[in-house]
């Protein structure tokens, strides 16, 4: 449905994304998470074809961005991020507008809007001022817009932000039914664990780089393969001796240091670690705590990626 091969954007002599290598399937929901600047909408905009790369592939249903970005168009919808609606048209009045843009008239454009209205439960604000809508309802009205032309593809870029958690779990329910009807959907955010019960793709970006590309399930799994263990010494200079001992250790993967404790990434291998502790008491450390910390899965993640970059 969707392939991008050495996808590439530079502005002068920086990236916005860099060889970004993605393939979803029919029925493909697709979390695209990163932090601002990452290059989210700039690898949407391109699959939309709003924006041209400066070279590499992106392919939605076969067809090419470079050659046949009009068929991409009829079978693509993007919702911006940030869209404004008109002050002086209702809710309806504003959809059967673009619904006429896109030449949808007469009966069939009537019974389109309802539709559409009925999918993101909007109907109770249809003859309500589109300016006088809540945010999440705001957000339910772009994407009855982006879905009024039936695409079989939504690139859909940070739909929940900005919305209270009432209004989020709505929008992810609705996500989640748009996907059961068979759309591929590409769904970007900067929170991971907002996505991450939704989708059953996920793609880690920072700085142009897709640094994970997985399904969840997998995903999941490897965070769980690493226990994360969490050492607060008694004596604040204590850190660096603590660090120095265990960056190097057989079983620890990687050390993270914070303001007065340090996160010690285990091998995916080790499930014992006593000797640990030990190691420390024996080199005279008083520790306050020296635990496994909970699955975080955003946390853990964000150690997976850091830690293990090699190995994806
Ligand atoms: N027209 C432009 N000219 C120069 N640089 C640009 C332009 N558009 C985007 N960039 C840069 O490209 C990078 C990626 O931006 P992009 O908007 O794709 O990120 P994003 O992940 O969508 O971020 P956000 O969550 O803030 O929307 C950023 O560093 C941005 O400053």
């Amino acid at each position: 449905m969707i392939k991008t091969v050495d996808l590439t954007k530079k502005y002068g002599d920086s990236f916005a994304i860099k060889a970004i290598e993605l393939e979803l399937n029919e029925g493909d929901l697709f979390g695209f998470i990163g932090p601002n600047g990452a290059g989210k909408t700039t690898t949407m905009r391109i699959i939309a074809t709003l924006l041209e790369p400066s070279w590499g592939e992106a392919y939605v249903c076969g067809h090419s961005v470079h050659t046949k970005p009009k068929e991409i168009r009829r079978l693509v919808g993007y919702m911006p991020d940030f869209f404004g609606v008109y002050d002086d048209m209702t809710v309806v009045e504003y959809l059967q507008f673009f619904a006429s843009a896109y030449r949808i008239n007469g009966q069939a454009r009537k019974k389109r809007v309802d539709e559409m209205l009925d999918v993101v439960d909007l109907d109770f604000k249809r003859d309500a001022f589109a300016n006088t809508l809540s945010r999440g309802q705001t957000q339910r009205l772009g994407l009855a817009r982006t879905l009024l032309h039936d695409p079989q593809v939504l690139l859909l870029d940070e739909p929940l932000s900005g919305l209270d958690p009432r209004a989020r779990i709505e929008m992810r329910n609705l996500l989640r039914r748009l996907g059961q009807m068979g759309k591929t959907i590409i769904v970007s955010s900067h929170i991971l664990p907002e996505l991450s019960d939704i989708c059953n793709k996920v793609g880690i970006i920072d700085k142009g780089v897709l640094n994970v590309n997985a399904e969840v399930e997998e995903v999941k799994r490897r965070v769980r393969e690493h226990l994360v263990l969490v050492i607060h010494p008694e004596r604040l200079e204590d850190l660096d001796k603590v660090e120095s001992l265990l960056a190097g250790h057989v079983k620890v993967q990687g050390v993270e240091r914070g303001d007065q404790s340090l996160r010690i990434i285990l091998k995916p291998e080790v499930k014992h670690y006593s000797d640990l502790p030990t190691l420390l008491i024996e080199n005279k450390i008083p520790l306050r705590q020296f635990s496994e910390e909970e699955l975080d899965l955003e946390a853990a993640f964000m150690a997976l990626t850091k830690g293990t970059s090699q190995r994806m």
